[in-house]
């Protein structure tokens, strides 16, 4: 029999209990349900315990009666993976998404669980009570039955994701009681005119059925609206992940299953996010996840001509490249804020630390007064644009010749792909850009085994890889169409048209300036505040707690 949860003093899981009964006799009476003679549904610490004797109906091999019989009479349901539960007209049900195998990574489909209620209205009222228990326990901090625009791009990944949506996500969001009005996208671009006029009073979260592409969007269509910070606070961006790499989901839910991510949404709670302009010419674009120059953007974008070859084309381009030792020569300046990689460590633990001891961020919170005082548009840019004179002074370097780049990759959040932590050291909200530079004219055995010590993330910690972490960087490139004829190093510089991506979306190749915007945007995760992914190694021995308070940020 699984224990009953008997703690008063709820931990900061936000699935742990709210209800505040402090007799323990009611709690054990209350924790208890019986349903019918032979079965009773218990909440337990982390799952509603069903006992019924019912259940006993799988019977094992019993080989002659030698080996004992297998008696499943009990299951356990986790409070994570409730979506409702409910009395009606004398019976009790619960929704649930249950797993479809015993993998740990296994998808997740809606089933229930249905008892007649003995008619007395003791027994109805104490199942009505027994049910708000466990809705009480299965949301925790999230919102329940959230009211969502779900956009869909049916050209999105492998182009399954109107058949994915209403097989593996809309049965999900229905059982949840979640407020659903979907939309396909039909071109280019048309996420970012649904976003901009969406009715940010109407829904609570904007979903994209999609590679990371649709969610860069509709971060920029809020954007675009006069009151864009009210927006991007009010409205959370989330991706249901139908791409390739879904990196949002990855990194906020853990997942790139789209079932899973559906139950991560219904129940997530609410993430601010830092978001990153660039400014290019005269525009300012939002990014949230990376922004690339050098051989990661050319091996993403420049290989589409190669789409056949799925996730392999971006490892063929990649060594195409580095066995070219292709230079991507630019002009840089940053602003550094933290420079060495053991005080990037210490930075993480501590802002872990934080978030350990911290409450979940309240609805109240997300939605408190908002600065109104440069109106409610975007932020302004605190160091200008990349046509202004470049900022002197105040922890930025001058513009610096860089004629051997390899790699130019800023992150803000940690994995780029399954298996793919570029960035471990980033969180969600610290108002940092993790910036990584490696150059091109490393060996190519060095390069090789920079590509491979990512998937066990040994990456950050390897001498070729330079990790900041930054607040601002102009980049004015130097190669391709805007080659340079003095610069040095020609012999192996690109002189492809070049390529410069955001998010993994397509940007205009010319000089830009980054500047990061801290918790402009909303999310929803899994953990508020934290990313589903491991962090640089060993930051667990840097004692985070005890340094927590003394530093900066
Ligand atoms: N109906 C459509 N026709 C053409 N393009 C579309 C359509 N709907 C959306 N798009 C565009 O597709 C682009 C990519 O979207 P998305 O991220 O969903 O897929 P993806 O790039 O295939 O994902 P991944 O890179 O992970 O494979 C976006 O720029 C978006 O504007």
């Amino acid at each position: 029999m699984a224990d009953v949860d008997r703690s008063s003093n709820a931990p900061s899981d936000p699935f742990s209990d709210q209800a505040g009964i402090h007799d323990e006799r009611d709690i054990i009476a209350e924790a208890t349900l019986s349903v019918g003679r032979n079965a009773t549904l218990t909440l337990g610490t982390d799952a509603v315990i069903v006992l019924d004797e019912g259940l006993r109906s799988r019977r094992g091999f019993n080989c002659f009666g030698c080996l004992p019989q297998r008696t499943t009479n009990t299951r356990s349901i986790p409070y994570f993976n409730i979506l409702w539960a409910e009395t009606v007209k004398g019976d009790l049900t619960i929704h649930y998404a249950k797993p479809t195998s015993k993998s740990p990574k296994s998808s997740v489909r809606v089933s229930y669980i249905n008892y007649t209620l003995e008619n007395t209205t003791t027994q109805s009222e104490k199942a009505e009570r027994w049910a708000q228990r466990l809705l009480d326990r299965a949301y925790g901090h999230a919102q329940r039955k959230k009211r969502i625009k779900v956009l869909i791009n049916p050209f999105g990944g492998k182009g399954k994701a109107v058949k994915q949506h209403s097989k593996e996500i809309e049965p999900i969001f229905a059982a949840a009681r979640c407020e659903v009005d979907a939309e396909r996208t039909t071109h280019r671009g048309h996420a970012i005119e649904i976003a901009q006029n969406l009715d940010i009073n109407a829904y609570d979260v904007l979903a994209s059925c999609s590679g990371d592409g649709l969610p860069h969007e509709c971060i920029n269509g809020l954007a675009k609206k006069s009151n864009a910070v009210e927006a991007l606070r009010k409205v959370a961006v989330v991706q249901l992940p139908c791409g390739t790499g879904n990196g949002m989901s990855w990194n906020l839910n853990g997942t790139g299953d789209c079932s899973t991510a559906a139950l991560c949404i219904v129940k997530g709670v609410r993430t601010p996010l830092d978001l990153v302009s660039i400014t290019q010419g005269d525009t300012r674009t939002l990014s949230f996840l990376s922004q690339s120059l050098g051989i990661v953007a050319e091996s993403d974008l420049g290989t589409e001509n190669i789409r056949w070859m799925g996730d392999a084309r971006f490892y063929y381009g990649f060594l195409v490249r580095l066995m070219g030792k292709t230079l991507y020569p630019v002009d840089i300046a940053v602003k550094t804020e933290i420079e060495d990689k053991q005080d990037i460590k210490r930075h993480y633990a501590e802002q872990m630390a934080k978030r350990a001891t911290q409450a979940a961020i309240s609805k109240t919170d997300l939605d408190g007064p908002l600065d109104t005082s440069t109106g409610l548009g975007l932020p302004p840019l605190q160091y200008g644009t990349v046509k202004d004179p470049l900022p002197i002074g105040n922890g930025w370097t001058p513009l610096q010749h860089y004629p051997n780049l390899g790699n130019f990759y800023c992150g803000n959040m940690s994995m780029m792909a399954a298996d793919a932590p570029f960035f471990p050291a980033s969180l969600p909200s610290d108002g940092l850009m993790d910036l990584v530079t490696i150059d091109g004219d490393i060996p190519r055995r060095i390069a090789l085994d920079l590509l491979l010590s990512v998937p066990n993330n040994a990456f950050f910690d390897k001498e070729s890889v330079r990790y900041r972490k930054v607040s601002a960087v102009r980049v004015i490139p130097r190669y391709g169409t805007l080659a340079d004829s003095t610069a040095e190093n020609k012999k192996n510089a690109s002189r492809d048209e070049g390529c410069f991506a955001a998010d993994g979306e397509k940007m205009p190749f010319e000089a830009f300036q980054l500047e990061v915007h801290r918790g402009l945007g909303t999310v929803l995760s899994r953990r508020a505040g934290v990313y589903e992914a491991p962090g640089p190694k060993a930051w667990e021995d840097i004692d985070g707690a005890a340094i927590a308070g003394t530093q900066r940020l």
